[in-house]
């Protein structure tokens, strides 16, 4: 009886074993018959018997045990047209046995290994052919009865639709699996653009204060490095401001730090209503904002920053739901080129936020370059507090 082939088993070793197992019955049918047309006896049945209903078995379990299933496979199919031409060749080479025998053979191993396939499945028959002739010398008797004729073409047809139905399956199985691809890159796909949307809003997360949105001190640390280049490389000037709430203490002390929050906000909501788009606007720190301004002067940033100290402090604020006054201290700095580092921009800028809070608070002050080889000066206060 034949057994159905383990579904882990190679599918060209389950798709031969199938094929081998029912269309060789077919053979058994034919070559008995013609067995008893030329009078032979039991003697010829045995190995008929051996070849064409034992020998599937062993080689698919062959097959089925080997390291490389479907390089077994090849070899069993070799050995099959070779067994072929033995036994055309034993029987004086009947021209529809031997047809059919060495066309389905020669058929199988050119579905694998296209006309290179063929060449060897022929070498295969002719090798086993000429064996057989070199030991039991040449005969040759083509023909067959009319029943065995028939019996060749009908067994010839069973192969081939088999072989047809084997390979129709095999499409099915491709264009699904084909089909499963396409939806399994879809779906990878759309799982990237997520993972990449995601990777951008916590790279965005990072860059960001959590409290007033503006980016904070990280994102600086790139970015200013960077815009200085493309200032320098464009000769241009770059300026920075950096600004502090006066008396910020005050506010979180008397009206809570919740108010103190709430002013935060909207200092950075201010802010960010008279940058440009190439303006990068960060909280520097607790109560300190810095604004980096690619491309303007000095003079330019100090009508920036004075334009600003005017809107805060003119402005009626009102935090957490209570009055309060703010006010801010503004340092200004400006480079022109790779003349100065970041570390460096900013240092000034803070010595000028220094002055201008030593001065009184409310008011605006810039670093002017030093002398050449001197330290850096901070200017007198450009802006006065009114
Ligand atoms: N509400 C609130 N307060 C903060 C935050 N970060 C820092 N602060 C407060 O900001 C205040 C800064 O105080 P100081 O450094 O003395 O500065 P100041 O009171 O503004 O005084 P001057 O800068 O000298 O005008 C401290 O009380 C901090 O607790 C914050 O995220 N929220």
């Amino acid at each position: 009886m034949t057994t159905v082939p383990a579904a882990s088993t190679h599918w060209v070793v389950r798709m031969n074993y199938r094929n081998r197992s029912a269309s060789w019955l077919f053979v058994v049918a034919v070559l008995g018959v013609h067995f008893r047309d030329i009078g032979l006896g039991t003697g010829a049945w045995v190995p008929m018997l051996a070849q064409f209903v034992v020998y599937p078995h062993v080689v698919y379990l062959r097959a089925r045990r080997a390291k490389d299933p479907l390089a077994a496979e090849i070899q069993n199919m070799l050995l099959d047209n070779f067994c072929f031409g033995l036994w055309a060749a034993a029987l004086g080479f009947p021209l529809w046995i031997g047809y059919m025998l060495i066309i389905c053979g020669c058929i199988n191993v050119t579905a694998f290994r296209a006309g290179k396939g063929a060449v060897q499945a022929l070498a295969a028959a002719a090798l086993g052919a000429a064996l057989t002739v070199a030991v039991t010398g040449w005969r040759f008797t083509p023909d067959t009865s009319l029943l065995v004729s028939a019996l060749s073409m009908g067994c010839l047809t069973t192969y081939l639709v088999l072989f047809a139905r084997g390979a129709h399956t095999r499409t099915v199985v491709l264009a699904n699996t084909r089909a499963q691809l396409r939806q399994s890159q879809a779906q990878l796909q759309s799982q990237l653009q997520a993972v990449q949307s995601l990777q951008a809003q916590l790279t965005e997360q990072a860059n960001r204060d959590p409290l007033t949105g503006l980016y904070n001190r990280r994102y600086l640390n790139t970015a200013l490095p960077r815009e200085l280049d493309a200032s320098a490389g464009a000769g241009l000037p770059l300026a920075v401001l950096l600004m502090d709430l006066d008396h910020f203490k005050l506010i979180n002390d008397r009206l809570g730090h919740a108010a103190g929050d709430d002013v935060l906000c909207q200092v950075a909501a201010l802010l960010l209503e008279g940058t440009r788009a190439n303006d990068i606007c960060c909280r520097y720190g607790g109560e300190e904002f810095l604004l980096v301004l690619p491309g303007m002067a000095l003079d330019a940033a100090l009508a920036r920053a004075q334009a600003f100290r005017q809107k805060v402090a003119d402005r009626q604020w009102c935090a957490d739901g209570q009055p309060v006054a703010v006010t801010l201290s503004v340092g200004v700095a400006c480079t022109l080129g790779a003349a100065l580092s970041p570390a460096a921009l900013i240092d000034r800028a803070d010595r000028a936020l220094y002055q201008a809070k030593a001065e009184g608070r409310n008011r605006v002050s810039a670093a002017r370059p030093a002398p050449a080889g001197g330290a850096d000066a901070v200017a007198s206060p450009t802006s006065p507090a009114p």
